[in-house]
This record gives structure tokens, sequence and C-alpha cells, in this order.
């Protein structure tokens, strides 16, 4: 009997050089299933991407650039897996009338490709309407350009939705005077403190309070590896997901 082998996805890698995109470029060449078939870094051609033959673009950029990485690929029949921050929701809206125009294609915008993480922030979510406070600390290494995190941005997106829904009140808070960021940016009405520490990678603490008691849900990502499962999760899954997805959580069962 021959047996039938698929053929591996092409995979390109956007943001090769970066501390993300490096790591994303070994896992991907480490895996029998995916081929490597681009690794572009800044100033090189999006044009490569086309003439790659890449079905996955992988973006793992800058802020500024994510947009017009994501729009080529979309535009030239590319599913995209995008970790890089700064999607706010005008840009979101912009993809998504993007996407319309070309339905087949998917593209999943994971804030955080860490398991641990992505379950962390589902988990606080569901919890935080159950208490009277709810604040963030996300701790990340100081070479981090954007502040907050787009983890801790999505994580009190998710917890105002649930506590809305749930008409929780706001969190108290007696503050009249204060020093510019004492406490810290206002997220859809939770409070995100944001730490930039030497020898951190990426770590979130949600705090929740009620009346003499606690719960904290803590994630950390002592390395970057920590990224790489789901990374190739959303490679693998993004397909068959024509579309856009925010968050990790669209591609896995939480039965939350
Ligand atoms: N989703 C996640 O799990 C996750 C995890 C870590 C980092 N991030 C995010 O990923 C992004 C990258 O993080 P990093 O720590 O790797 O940053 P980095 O600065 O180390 O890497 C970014 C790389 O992108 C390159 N680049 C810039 N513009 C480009 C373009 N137009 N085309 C190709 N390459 C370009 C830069 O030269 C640099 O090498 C950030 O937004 C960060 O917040 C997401
Ligand atoms: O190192 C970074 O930069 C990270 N960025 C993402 C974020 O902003 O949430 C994910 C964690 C690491």
């Amino acid at each position: 009997m021959i047996e039938q082998l698929s053929a591996p996805t092409r995979v390109a890698v956007l943001g090769a050089s970066g501390r993300m995109g490096a790591e994303a470029v070994k896992a991907v060449e480490a895996a029998s299933d995916l081929m490597l078939v681009a690794a572009l870094g800044r100033g090189d051609s999006l044009d490569q991407l086309a003439t790659s033959g890449a079905d996955i673009v992988v973006d793992l950029t800058v802020p500024e650039s994510t947009e017009a990485n994501v729009r080529y690929a979309v535009e030239h029949g590319m599913h995209a897996v995008v970790g890089t921050t700064g999607w706010d929701s005008t840009r979101i809206a912009a993809l998504e009338a993007l996407l319309a125009a070309h339905p087949e294609t998917g593209v999943l915008i994971a804030p955080n490709f860490a398991l641990g993480s992505v379950l962390a922030s589902a988990f606080a979510a569901k919890a935080s309407k159950y208490f009277e406070s709810v604040e963030i600390i996300e701790l990340h290494h100081p070479e981090k350009v954007d502040a907050p995190s787009g983890t801790a941005v999505r994580t009190a997106q998710l917890i105002a939705a649930e506590r809305k829904a749930a008409d929780v009140p706001p969190s108290p808070d007696a503050t009249t005077s204060e020093l510019a960021g004492a406490r810290g940016c206002d997220v859809e009405g939770v409070r995100v403190h944001s730490v930039r520490l030497r020898g951190l990678v990426a770590h979130q603490e949600v705090l929740l309070g009620g009346p003499g008691e606690q719960l904290t849900f803590r994630h950390d990502s002592f390395d970057r590896a920590s990224f790489m499962p789901g990374v190739l999760l959303g490679v693998r899954n993004v397909a068959a997901h024509p579309g856009l997805t925010v968050g990790l959580d669209g591609y896995l069962d939480l039965g939350l």
C-alpha cells in the first residue's frame, strides 16, 4: 500500500530576527508538518511573502507595522497568525471589513500564545463577577515598547464583559487626589498597572478582592519557549477558522 503524505503547510515569519520571531522560526523549522518558506525582517519587501507561496503568515513585529502586514497577507490569500500588540478597536473593525471581502481567509490575533496565560485570563474573567474589586498588574522585560501589555488589555476587556453581563458595580475606590499614574490606567473600568523590570519576561496578576478575602490569578512566562505551543496551535488551526478570531481561547475548548 502506498502511504499518502500530505504536503507540509508553508509558513512565513515576519519579525524573524526579533525575540519572538527568532523563537517562532526555530519552532516552525522543528515541526515536521510545517515548512518555513520565508523569514523576513524590517526593511524586507512584503512581496517576498507572495513569491514564497506561504499559506500562513506569522506576524511578530511591532505595533506600527502589524496592520499593514496582515492586510497584505489577507489581500494575497494567506491566513495570518498575529502575536503583535496594537490591535485597538479601530484596527479590528478595519480588519473585519477586509475579511468580509475575503471570506475564506482566517486571521488569529492572539495577545498571548502561552496556554497558561490564556487559561488564567479566562478563569479570572469568570471569577471576577463574584468580587467587589478587580485590578491587574502586568510585569514585563524593560525592552517592551508598549504599555499596558496586550494581554492585560485583553484580560481587562474579558473581565469588563463578564462584570457588565452580571451587573457588577465598578470597583470601589475613594481616591480623590493622586500623582499622575499612581492608580495605573483605566481599561474599560479595570485599573491596570505596568511594571518594567530587568530579569522579567512576561507575567501578570489579576487581583480579585472581596470582604476579608483575595483571590489572585498569576501567570509567569519565564522563557519565550512558553509561547511556541500556542503559535503552532494557531498555525495549525487558522485555516479552519475563517474570519477573525481574537484570543487563542477561540481555538480551545475551555467549556466556560
Ligand atoms: N502574543 C504573544 O504571546 C506575544 C509574546 C511575546 C511578544 N508579543 C508581541 O510580539 C511583538 C514582538 O515582540 P518581540 O519581543 O519579539 O519584539 P522585538 O522588537 O524583539 O521584535 C520585533 C521584530 O520585528 C521587526 N520588524 C519591525 N517591523 C517589521 C516589518 N515591517 N516587517 C518585518 N519585521 C519587522 C523588528 O526589526 C524586530 O526584529 C510585540 O508586539 C510583543 O508585544 C506577543
Ligand atoms: O514581551 C512582550 O512584549 C509580550 N507581549 C505580549 C503582550 O503585550 O501581552 C505578550 C506577553 C509578552
